[in-house]
């Protein structure tokens, strides 16, 4: 391994270079759609923006995007993925994932976080810090589990879907797209498209 390309010049972006170098990748550059406002970050150096990055695919062994939004996340994977770049999975050394799960390019997996056996996870998914998702769960595209989170067994989070910090979701349980699941929720019921639900138990917010 030896030269990657992260697009997504942030906090997150971040956590994900220092997992990509614990992984061995030895060469990592940043791109990012703020250049030429932001040419640094930390110490890795920010080269260009979207098509800078679809234009030098080719001088890179793969690509890894770094975005937290889901949609614009996705969308960036497959747009790399399109002009010809291959796209990794980046998985921090301490985090358990058994080896009957599929990971699905383009996810991380967070410090201390375990992937339980038989579940899968969709392309550009994000296993936050420390969260849990156990046996049998189905993760569509693009799905945030973030940090402390704890899913049971048999769950389906649907497309580009957030559960927030700290949430739970019982066994079974289905999370159609485009769901938000706020902080520290305890998910019952089922959650249908484009809801948003928080609190003990929880039920459908309106956010602004
Ligand atoms: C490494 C990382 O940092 S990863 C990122 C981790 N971060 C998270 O997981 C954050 C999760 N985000 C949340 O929980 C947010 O509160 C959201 C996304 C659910 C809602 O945020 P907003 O769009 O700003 O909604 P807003 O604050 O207007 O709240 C709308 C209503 O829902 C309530 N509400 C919002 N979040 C929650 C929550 N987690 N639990 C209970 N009620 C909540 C609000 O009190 C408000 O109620 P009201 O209408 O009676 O006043």
């Amino acid at each position: 391994m030896s030269k990657l390309a992260i697009f997504g010049a942030s906090g997150h972006g971040k956590v994900v270079a220092e997992i990509a170098e614990l992984n061995g990748w030895s060469e990592i550059v940043f791109f990012d759609d703020a250049w030429p406002s932001i040419t640094q970050l930390e110490g890795w150096r920010v080269n260009g923006v979207t098509d800078t990055l679809i234009n030098s695919l080719h001088e890179f062994d793969a690509f890894f995007v770094a975005i937290g939004n889901n949609a614009i996340r996705l969308d960036k994977h497959i747009t790399f993925e399109l002009a010809g770049g291959k796209a990794t999975s980046l998985i921090h050394p301490s985090a358990v994932v058994s080896k009957y799960s599929k990971l699905a390019s383009g996810t991380a997996v967070m410090a201390n976080a375990v992937v339980g056996a038989f579940t899968s996870v969709g392309k550009a998914g994000i296993i936050n810090t420390n969260c849990t998702i156990d046996h049998d769960c189905k993760l569509e595209e693009a799905v945030h589990i973030s940090p402390g989170a704890n899913l049971a067994g048999g769950v389906k989070i649907g497309r580009c879907s957030w559960i927030g910090i700290g949430a739970s979701i019982i066994q079974q349980i289905q999370v159609d797209c485009n769901v938000i699941v706020g902080a520290g929720a305890v998910v019952i019921n089922d959650v249908m498209q484009g809801l948003s639900v928080a609190g003990v138990p929880a039920k459908r917010i309106h956010i602004k």
